[in-house]
């Protein structure tokens, strides 16, 4: 799918196709040179992360196990209900093992600060966050994102595995919605 099949629900482009996949190359390889011996956990944040997720584990050299965890505050919604809870939990344990936790986007953060004070408390060896996309707003939570990919815009976006009411995931870019599908409500 291209930018001609836009269709009148996106509004533009934001990430094409192919800086998507040379961003994916970036972060694996900062990530092989940082976790190079060592055995390393990818949790995937369901649904969103998993493009983010299958790209940068097929394109690490490292050997890496992965495992997934479900949350959401967003709902169907395009604000963060700013409750998160567990849908799924992690089926490994974490204890003294290096965790790299992959997420699609750091919108208000609350998901991953939620996320890595459960997590920690779960005795890692270590904890690293991994995040494709982050905004403005994100920037004033305590997280510390270790690999980040792109600091985008505060607009809704779409696409590369972020949903609207579960819609426009299997894009292979990131775009931003047409305010009239979501009714005009700000973010
Ligand atoms: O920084 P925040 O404001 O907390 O937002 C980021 C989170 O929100 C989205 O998940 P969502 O709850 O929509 O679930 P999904 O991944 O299944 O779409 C996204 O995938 C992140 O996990
Ligand atoms: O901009 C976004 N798009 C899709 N899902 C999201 N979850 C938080 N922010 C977003
Ligand atoms: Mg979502």
């Amino acid at each position: 799918m291209d930018e001609k099949d836009l269709g009148a629900d996106l509004a533009k482009v934001l990430i094409p196709e192919d800086q998507l996949q040379a961003k994916v190359r970036e972060l694996a390889a900062q990530v092989d040179a940082d976790y190079a011996g060592k055995d390393l956990l990818l949790v995937g944040v369901l649904k969103g992360a998993v493009m983010i997720m299958a790209d940068l584990a097929r394109t690490l050299h490292t050997p890496v196990s992965m495992d997934w965890m479900a949350v959401s505050s967003y709902g169907s919604g395009t604000k963060s209900s700013g409750v998160v809870r567990i849908l799924k939990d992690l089926d490994a344990d974490i204890m003294n093992r290096h965790v790299l936790i992959v997420e699609d986007i750091i919108d208000s953060g609350l998901t991953l600060s939620w996320l890595v004070s459960n997590l920690r408390s779960r005795g890692p060896a270590s904890l690293e966050i991994c995040a494709l996309l982050r905004k403005p707003e994100a920037v004033r939570t305590e997280v510390d994102v270790r690999y980040i990919g792109f600091d985008i815009p505060n607009e809704f976006v779409v696409g590369y595995g972020l949903d609207y009411a579960e819609k426009y995931r299997n894009l292979p870019f990131v775009g931003t919605l047409a305010p009239h599908v979501y009714g005009g409500e700000s973010v």
